[in-house]
Order: structure tokens, then sequence, then C-alpha cells
């Protein structure tokens, strides 16, 4: 008879980060697969994209950057798909909605929440620059982009050649640098040398969009952006006068994701 192993399989891995990201790129996109699943779920308050990716094949997903009030909503989804939640990952602490990681720990029990290292947040795993989340055949590499926060990362599907760039590239956008541990300078470096390194036909699906767009790519982003593609003086300055009022639920939604969520 088969014995059990004795310690778990590793889901969360680590790459030499020796390579450059065009050399992983190509390394790890060299099969794209069918039985990849992805679902873009809208949160209608805040207008925060959820991201359901799943192997039809083994069933195993995971959740990128789902929000509280509608962690039913994903539970119930997940579940009518016969799907089964590894990770509840957050691209970062947000600061304009409270995460809904806690919650579906509860509503699904099994799932580990996620969250950068450097975010200062607790969850279950912490992860740094080149780990690697896994689900099935397919896998998501944590890239450190900070600027908007700390602790921001962008998760990079090579194999489906996309990335969840979270508030670090917004469509013709990025996020704002006035507030946790905001600077326009470590922004600006991360999205030249993290995101717009990538090939410019890979997706990028952000976190929120005000204007009713869902995705974008590399490419149209280093064409178009209105922001990005400034030099990096002009860039400063754009942000360093954006003047947007503080979002709305900031007080409560920053210390609530500090403890995942859960009060
Ligand atoms: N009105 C919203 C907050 C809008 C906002 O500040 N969005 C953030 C991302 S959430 S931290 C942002 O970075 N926006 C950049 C931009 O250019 O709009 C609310 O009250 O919640
Ligand atoms: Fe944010």
């Amino acid at each position: 008879m088969l014995q059990k192993p004795l310690v778990p399989i590793l889901r969360i891995a680590r790459l030499l980060l020796t390579t450059s990201i065009k050399q992983q790129a190509r390394l790890m996109s060299s099969t794209r697969k069918d039985n990849f699943f992805l679902r873009q779920l809208f949160d209608t308050e805040n207008s925060t994209y959820t991201y359901l990716l799943a192997d039809k094949s083994s069933r195993e997903a995971v959740l990128i950057d789902p929000v509280l009030e509608f962690a039913e909503r994903d539970a119930k989804l997940i579940t009518e798909l016969g799907l089964k939640l590894l990770f509840a990952m957050n691209t970062h602490m947000h600061a304009d909605h409270v995460t809904g990681t806690g919650k579906l720990k509860s509503l699904l029990p099994g799932t580990k929440s996620v969250i950068g290292k450097n975010s200062g947040a607790q969850a279950d795993v912490h992860l740094v620059e080149g780990d690697l989340v896994k689900f099935g055949d397919f896998e998501l590499l944590a890239a450190a982009t900070p600027g908007h926060t700390n602790g921001c990362l962008t998760y990079i599907c090579h194999k489906q050649e996309m990335a969840f760039t979270g508030d670090a590239v917004l469509i013709r956008g990025c996020g704002r640098t006035d507030f946790q541990e905001g600077s326009a300078e470590t922004l600006y470096h991360s999205v030249h040398s993290k995101i717009f390194t990538l090939p410019d036909n890979y997706t990028l699906y952000p976190a929120h969009d005000y204007r009713g767009q869902t995705a974008t790519s590399v490419g149209e982003e280093k064409k178009f952006n209105p922001r990005l593609t400034k030099p990096l003086k002009e860039f400063v300055h754009i942000m360093n006068t954006l003047n947007l009022p503080y979002p709305q639920k900031i007080d409560m939604a920053i210390p609530a994701n500090k403890v995942c969520g859960l009060y």
C-alpha cells in the first residue's frame, strides 16, 4: 500500500533569481495549458477586482484580492464549481476596503491566507520576491513591486502570459503614493524594472478600475499610460499633485487588514 508522505507536498517554492525577467518568461511560458480557469469578479462598492484562478483538471484554486463583503459570493462560486481553494491572496495591504481572506478561511476550511512579508500584516503565508505559489499545473511568481505600499507584490503567471498587478499598475494609471509607505520614485522603479520588462503581449489585471475597464497589456501601458510613460521627474510631480481625497474607509480598513480582515 502507498504510504502517506510524512511532510506535506510543498506548494510554496522559491525561484532562483539569477535569471532575468525575460529569461524567466521564456523558460516558464513554454507550454500554455488549456486547463487554466480565470474568472474576474467585481466589487461594486470599491471597484475592486477579485480573481479566481484554477487548474480545471486538479480543481486546485487560488483567489487574488477578495473583499470582505463579497467573501460569501466568492465561497459559493468556488463550491459550485467544485474547486478547492488553496490560497486566499492579497497583492498588498489595502487601504480602501477590508480583505476577504480572513473570512474565506472560515468559509472554506483549509484555505491559507497570503500576503507579502514586507506588508507587516498577519497571514498564514508571507511571500517574498521569487516565491512561487503553486495550484495544480500552474504557478504564480511573486515579484516585489513596492511604491504604492512597501509590501506590494505583482503575481506573474508566465504559463498564461499574464500578471496581477494590484495597485502598482492600473489601466492607464497607477496606485497613489500619498499614504501608507507610498513613494513615487520607488513605484516608478518597480514598474519599469519588474512589469514593463515582461513581454508586451502579457495581459495585466489590476486590483481596481474606476472607468469600467477590465484588463490591459504590458505593451499598451508602455505606450499609453499617461503617468508611467513620463520621465521619472515628471512622474514624481504628477504623483505629488494628484490631490485625491483619502479612501473613505481608510481608518477602518488598514487596522483590519493588518490582521487579515479579522477584527
Ligand atoms: N474613492 C475610493 C478610493 C480611490 C483610491 O484612492 N484608489 C486608490 C487604490 S485603493 S488604495 C488609488 O491608488 N487610486 C489611484 C488613482 O489614480 O485613482 C474610496 O473612497 O475608497
Ligand atoms: Fe491600494
